[in-house]
C-alpha cells in the first residue's frame, strides 16, 4: 500500500479539481477507491515546494524550431490573457515522462492555433491549483471544443491527444478532409480547414514570424499567401519510414494519434502524386522486396520522375530525374533536393521577375542554388548568372542544366554560400540581385555580413523556415554595416504544401 501510495502521491493530492472542465481522470477513479478503503490517504494536498526549488536551469531553445515557436507563443497568449502564473512541476514532468499516465479533460476549447499548427488550450495545473497548465492538441481549431488525454509534460506545455470533436468550430468543415488518415498521420495538419483560410493562416504565420523577431508587422508589405493551383496530388517526392521488423514490415510515416506514436502502415497519401499513390498501393509488393534488403529501420524514396506523357516514378536515389518548369528543364539525381510542388514555381519566378529590372540588373548571384532551378529559370532577365552550392551532386547538375537549357551566361561554383563574395570583385553591386535560398535553418552571420559589405542593389530571400529567415533579416537590417541603407519590398507566402503547416516566403529587399 506504501509504494502504491508513493506511485500515486503527484495525483492523488488533485482528487478534487475545481476546473471549468469536467475531469474524468484515472487518477480520480483510483483516488476514490484508496480512500474508500484507507481513510489514511491525505485528502488535502501537501504544501507545494516553493517555484525556486523546482526550477532547473532553462536549457536554450532555438526561437526558429517548433519548441521555440510554441514557446514564444504561448508567452505571448498567456501574456494577453493576464495569466501569470503557468508552470509545469518538474516532479511532474519526469513523472509523466517515466509513467504513462493519461488524464483525461472533457469539453476543453482550444482558444488559439499556434504557427505549428495545434491548437491550445488552458487547464487547471496538476501540482498548483493556482496555476495553469497549456495544453497542444493537434488537428484541432480555434473554437472546437474538445475531449482530449493530456500525456507527456514538456517545459512549457503538455501534449494534448485529441478523442472527440464535441462541438466543431465554425471554420471546421470535416467533409473537406480527402485522407483517411487523417488524424492519425503526423504529415498533414489542415484538411478540415477550407482552403482559403489555409491561406489566410498562412499569412498570420509569417507575421507571427516577423514580431517574434520584433518586427513591427503593421510597417511591413506583408502580402496574402499565393494559392498552389494543385492543393491535393501535388507532392513529388515521398520517403516513406519502414520499420525494423522484418516479419511485420509496415511503409508508411509517423502516427500522431491518441498519443500512440511510431510508424503505420499506409497505401495512400492524397497530397502526393497520383503515380506515388500508385508506388504506394499497386507496387507494395515491390517497395516490402526493397525494404527487406534492410536490416535496420529507414526511409524509402518515392520520386515522381514523369514529364509530359511519360508517367513513371522511381525508388533509385541516383537515377536522374527530367522536369519541366515554364520553359526550362531541369535534371537532378532523384534523392537530390529539388521544390516538391510543381505547379506553384512558375508564380514564384514570375514575382520574383517583377523586381529585376532588365535596364538596371545586370547580374544575379544565386547562393544556396541547388541544381540551379531559381538562377536558370531567371537567365533571361540579366546577362551573367553566378551560383554557388556546397553539395557537389548538385552543383554538377546546376552546370548540366545550364547547358542543357542552352544557356552560355552562367558560372556555377562549389562551395558554401558564404565564400562566394570574394569572387564578385568584378561585378558592380548597383547592378546585381543576390538570391538567397538556403535550407530549414537559415543562413549565417558570416554570409549575411559578407552580403550586407557587398551591397547588392536587390536581395532576393525565399526560405521554407520563415522563422529563420526573419532573425536573418533582423540580424542583416539592424546588425550588419550597411543594412539600414535596405528596404523591405515584399513579404510573401506561397502556398508549397497545402493542408500542412509548413508555407515557403519570399522577402525582397531594396537598396534605398
Ligand atoms: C532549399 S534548397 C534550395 C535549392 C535551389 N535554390 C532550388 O530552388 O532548387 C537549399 C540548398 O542549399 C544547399 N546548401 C546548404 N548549405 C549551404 C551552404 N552553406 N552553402 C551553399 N549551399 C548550401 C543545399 O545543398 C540545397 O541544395
Amino acid at each position: 500500500m506504501t509504494s502504491c501510495i508513493t506511485y500515486f502521491r503527484p495525483f492523488i493530492r488533485h482528487g478534487k479539481f475545481l476546473i471549468h472542465q469536467r475531469e474524468v481522470s484515472t487518477i480520480t477513479y483510483i483516488t476514490n477507491f484508496f480512500s474508500k478503503i484507507n481513510p489514511f490517504i491525505p485528502t488535502q494536498p501537501p504544501a507545494i515546494q516553493p517555484l525556486k526549488s523546482q526550477r532547473r536551469k532553462r536549457r536554450s531553445i532555438d526561437p526558429t524550431t517548433s519548441e521555440g515557436i510554441l514557446l514564444f507563443e504561448i508567452q505571448e497568449l498567456t501574456k494577453s490573457l493576464n495569466i501569470e502564473k503557468y508552470r509545469i512541476s518538474h516532479d511532474l514532468i519526469k513523472y509523466y515522462k517515466n509513467k504513462e499516465h493519461f488524464r483525461r479533460i472533457e469539453n476543453l476549447e482550444i482558444i488559439a492555433v499556434s504557427s505549428t499548427g495545434k491548437g491550445i488550450g488552458i487547464i487547471d495545473s496538476e501540482i498548483d491549483l493556482n496555476a495553469k497548465t497549456i495544453v497542444v492538441i493537434p488537428f484541432t481549431l480555434k473554437g472546437d471544443i474538445v475531449d482530449c488525454k493530456i500525456g507527456i509534460h514538456q517545459e512549457s506545455f503538455a501534449e494534448g491527444h485529441l478523442l472527440r470533436i464535441v462541438k466543431p468550430s465554425s471554420s471546421r468543415d470535416d467533409s473537406l478532409i480527402k485522407c483517411k488518415y487523417f488524424n492519425s498521420c503526423a504529415g498533414c495538419q489542415l484538411q478540415m480547414l477550407p482552403y482559403s483560410d489555409q491561406l489566410e493562416f498562412k499569412t498570420k504565420v509569417i507575421s507571427n514570424a516577423f514580431k517574434q523577431f520584433d518586427f513591427n508587422t503593421r510597417d511591413l508589405p506583408i502580402r496574402a499567401t499565393v494559392e498552389s493551383p494543385l492543393q491535393y496530388q501535388y507532392r513529388t517526392k515521398l520517403t516513406p519510414h519502414f520499420n525494423s521488423n522484418r516479419k511485420d514490415i509496415k511503409i508508411g510515416f509517423e502516427r500522431d494519434h491518441e498519443g500512440r506514436k511510431g510508424i503505420f502502415n499506409l497505401n495512400s497519401c492524397e497530397i502526393a502524386t497520383p503515380i506515388l499513390n500508385h508506388a504506394l498501393q499497386e507496387n507494395r509488393e515491390e517497395l516490402v522486396k526493397i525494404v527487406e534488403s534492410y536490416k535496420k529501420s529507414g526511409t524509402i524514396l518515392l520520386r515522381d520522375k514523369s514529364i509530359e506523357n511519360n508517367i513513371d516514378y522511381t525508388t533509385n536515389h541516383k537515377e536522374i530525374i527530367t522536369q519541366k518548369i515554364n520553359n526550362f528543364k531541369f535534371q537532378f539525381p532523384a534523392g537530390e533536393f529539388f521544390q516538391n510542388n510543381n505547379s506553384i514555381l512558375p508564380s514564384v519566378i514570375s514575382t520574383i521577375s517583377s523586381f529585376i529590372d532588365k535596364s538596371i540588373h545586370k547580374n544575379i548571384i544565386d547562393t544556396y542554388c541547388g541544381s540551379g532551378f531559381l538562377g536558370i529559370s531567371l537567365s533571361d532577365k540579366v546577362d551573367k548568372i553566378i551560383g554557388i552550392e556546397i553539395s557537389r551532386r548538385n552543383l554538377d547538375y546546376a552546370a548540366k542544366n545550364a547547358q542543357l537549357n542552352g544557356l552560355t551566361n552562367t558560372e556555377f561554383k562549389f562551395g558554401s554560400s558564404e565564400e562566394i563574395f570574394k569572387d564578385l570583385i568584378d561585378l558592380n553591386p548597383q547592378e546585381s540581385v543576390v538570391i538567397l535560398d538556403p535550407s530549414r535553418k537559415g543562413s549565417t552571420e558570416d554570409y549575411l555580413n559578407q552580403l550586407s559589405n557587398f551591397e547588392p542593389d536587390l536581395i532576393v530571400y525565399l526560405s521554407c523556415n520563415v522563422f529563420s529567415q526573419a532573425r536573418d533579416l533582423k540580424y542583416f537590417l539592424k546588425q550588419t554595416k550597411n543594412g539600414d541603407k535596405y528596404e523591405i519590398q515584399l513579404v510573401q507566402g506561397f502556398d508549397f504544401f497545402p493542408q500542412t503547416k509548413h508555407i515557403e516566403s519570399l522577402v525582397v529587399l531594396k537598396h534605398k
